[in-house]
């Protein structure tokens, strides 16, 4: 039987990731036998709490820090393959950039376009187009004589968003893009990963804004020093993987009887949140929240009991 030539052309697996273990110089390991796999056109969330090894996971993927055990591919190859021809842009967290380098706007989104340069780094024409376009993608057009170190957190954010567009990238990664933003910023941000997912781009976000993930995010995966979970959303975003993943670091409010309803409704509201955009669970009372909703703003002080004595092993912090 033939197989007409776009079926092998098209990998239909995005990054791959099989028993993945990553033990740092100092002994510490960071995360263990992590297996996953994510397709093409989609947008994954990489969730879990500080130290839990996203991160990690990122620079494994960069080949940043060695492997020591197991691999990762790429669009159906291996890793440093994909790598070495620019199809992966890395988006870092704020603080592993040094805001202090004196480099303009458009400087640092050329930045994406160094692998496609010869070694004397002499742009062309058409990477002067393509960080201008990258720059309009991001609204950052009017800012690209500016200094880097003298714009906003969600400002830089969205430079360096442009960067890996230039980069032309069909793999993006992003640490903790929501980070510091403001909300508008924050839906702009979405709103352009999901005009890249429809260009089939394939991205792995990490993020604390539990709420959002269900908003935009197809896929989840659940990380802490080892994979937890992994695969669609609403599959992964359960009550319980949630409390599994965050233990004792969760903000865990339960709002039910009379604090919600002044009749005999038994339904509940849960908000689980690490202090950024909470994740709420309607349903009945004792009933895990597969069916959930997300709220878009994080409650100060919310009127109902503080769930940290329940016995579900979730605590405020
Ligand atoms: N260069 C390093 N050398 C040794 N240990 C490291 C190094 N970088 C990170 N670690 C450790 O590895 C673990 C995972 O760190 P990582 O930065 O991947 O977590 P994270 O999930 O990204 O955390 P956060 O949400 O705070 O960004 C932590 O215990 C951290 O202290």
């Amino acid at each position: 039987m033939s197989t007409r030539p776009s079926e092998t052309a098209l990998p239909r697996s995005g990054i791959a990731v099989k028993d993945l273990t990553v033990t740092y110089r100092n002994g510490h390991t960071a995360l263990t036998d992590v297996s996953f796999e994510i397709p093409i056109g989609t947008i994954t969330a990489l969730v879990g709490v500080n130290g839990s090894g996203k991160s990690t996971l990122f620079k494994a993927i960069m080949g940043f820090v060695p492997l020591a055990r197991g691999s990762v591919s790429i669009l159906g190859e291996p890793s440093g393959r994909a790598r070495n021809r620019n199809a992966v842009a890395y988006v870092p967290q704020a603080e592993e950039v040094d805001w202090n380098f004196p480099v303009l706007v458009e400087d640092v989104v050329m930045m994406g376009r160094y692998g496609h340069m010869n070694m004397f780094r002499i742009a062309s024409r058409r990477d002067r187009e393509l960080v201008g376009t990258a720059l309009d993608r991001v609204g950052m057009a009017d800012f690209r004589k500016r200094q880097i170190g003298e714009l906003s957190g969600g400002q830089k954010k969205r430079v360096f968003l442009a960067r890996a567009l230039a980069q032309e990238g069909r793999v993006i990664l992003l640490d903790e893009p929501f980070t510091g933003v403001d909300v508008t910023t924050e839906e702009a941000i979405v709103q352009l990963l999901r005009d890249l997912r429809e260009e089939g781009r394939v991205m792995l976000v990490s993020t604390h804004n539990l709420g959002s993930v269900p908003e935009f995010c197809d896929r989840a995966i659940l990380v802490n020093r080892t994979l937890l979970a992994a695969g669609p959303t609403e599959e992964v975003f359960t009550r319980a993987n949630l409390e599994r993943a965050f233990g004792g670091v969760l903000r865990h409010f339960v709002l039910g009887g009379t604090d919600l309803h002044d009749d005999a409704d038994t339904r509940q509201v849960t908000v689980i949140t690490d202090d950024e955009r909470p994740f709420v669970f309607y349903g009945e009372e004792g009933v895990d929240g597969a069916a959930s909703r997300s709220s878009p703003s994080a409650p100060d002080a919310p009127s109902g009991r503080r769930d940290e004595d329940a016995g579900s092993g979730v605590s405020g912090n």
